[in-house]
């Protein structure tokens, strides 16, 4: 049951060699979850990434040798056990026209955002899927990726897909494709909200007259500080919140500026649009 279980450890693939898997896109992310992979000692000759731009594929080869880069789908994809939907879900429609021909019988994965099992279905004729949100931490595997699967998924396929996100960091597996996209408006859009915070830290730390070096190191160290206290602690987020806030002190004086702004308010909604944009982004695909 690992596939099921975030909790679970699933067995590491750098014990098996990479079954025959086919990127389609080869940007990015596929460049995250692939250097994910390789540091984590799967061997890359049976690798596919199908990638139409030359300069992305000159990048690709340089970083993985022995991994087929493909210009076009061709054969080399017949045999492939996993394919990886990596372009962004406007480029579905016809990455997966082109493709369609040269696919078997394949577990599909998509780490695209928006675009729902039926859409995948319908333009792949595929129905053994699982469908992923990683994040950009999956670069140094300290990402976090949300997965669900189709009913008609296997646990093996569960296992397989579970296996290709590891290296990426910790899996969440829900139970409801659409919370998929309350998944993406979190963490998959997520390290965008933590750079804009970061961000805004160091440039008020620059004008209060710290290089901007130092502002930088001192956001950063605080942002990635205050989360792995606040993983460690089983205390409600506003505790740990409360117990840095002394009465009077500075801590309430920059709250009472957020608090004045309506800033958690303003935070949620901007997730809400995170969480319908990646709706519309699957309507439009089901409508084309
Ligand atoms: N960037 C992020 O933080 C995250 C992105 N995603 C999802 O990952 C997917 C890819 O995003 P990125 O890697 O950021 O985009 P990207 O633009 O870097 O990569 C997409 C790649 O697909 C290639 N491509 C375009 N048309 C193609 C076709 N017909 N066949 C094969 N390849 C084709 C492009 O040349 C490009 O290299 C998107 O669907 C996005 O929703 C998911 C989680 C996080
Ligand atoms: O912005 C996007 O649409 C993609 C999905 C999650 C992160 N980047």
């Amino acid at each position: 049951m690992c596939g099921m279980n975030a909790n679970l450890t699933c067995p590491a693939i750098h014990s098996v060699s990479l079954p025959i898997t086919a990127f389609i896109g080869g940007g990015n992310m596929s460049s995250a979850l692939i250097g994910g992979l390789l540091t984590s000692g799967a061997e890359l000759a049976n690798l596919r990434v199908v990638e139409p731009f030359a300069e992305q594929r000159a990048r690709l080869q340089q970083r993985f040798p022995g991994a087929q880069i493909l210009e076009a789908p061709n054969a080399a994809l017949r045999n492939a056990q996993a394919v990886v939907w990596a372009v962004k879900p406007q480029q579905f429609a016809q990455a997966a026209a082109d493709c369609r021909a040269h696919l078997g019988d394949a577990l599909h994965v998509s780490i695209m955002a928006g675009v729902r099992c039926r859409a995948i279905e319908r333009q792949t004729g595929a129905q053994r899927m699982v469908r992923t949100m990683p994040n950009t931490p999956a670069l140094i595997g300290q990402g976090i990726t949300g997965l669900f699967a189709s009913a008609q998924a296997s646990e093996a396929d569960r296992a397989l897909a579970d296996a290709l996100l590891a290296p990426a960091g910790r899996r969440v597996w829900v139970q409801r494709e659409d919370l998929l996209d309350a998944v993406t408006a979190v963490s998959g859009s997520g390290p965008a909200y933590a750079f804009y915070l970061a961000e805004a830290m160091t440039r008020a730390g620059e004008e209060l007259g710290l290089s901007g070096a130092q502002a930088r190191e001192l956001a950063l160290a605080t942002l990635a500080g205050a989360a792995a206290l606040a993983q460690g602690s089983s205390e409600p987020l506003a505790t740990l919140r409360a117990n840095v806030t002394s009465k009077g002190g500075t801590t309430a004086a920059a709250l009472g500026v957020f608090d004045a702004a309506d800033m958690q308010t303003t935070i949620i909604r901007a997730l809400h649009a995170a969480d319908q944009r990646a709706k519309e982004l699957g309507d439009a695909l089901e409508a084309g």
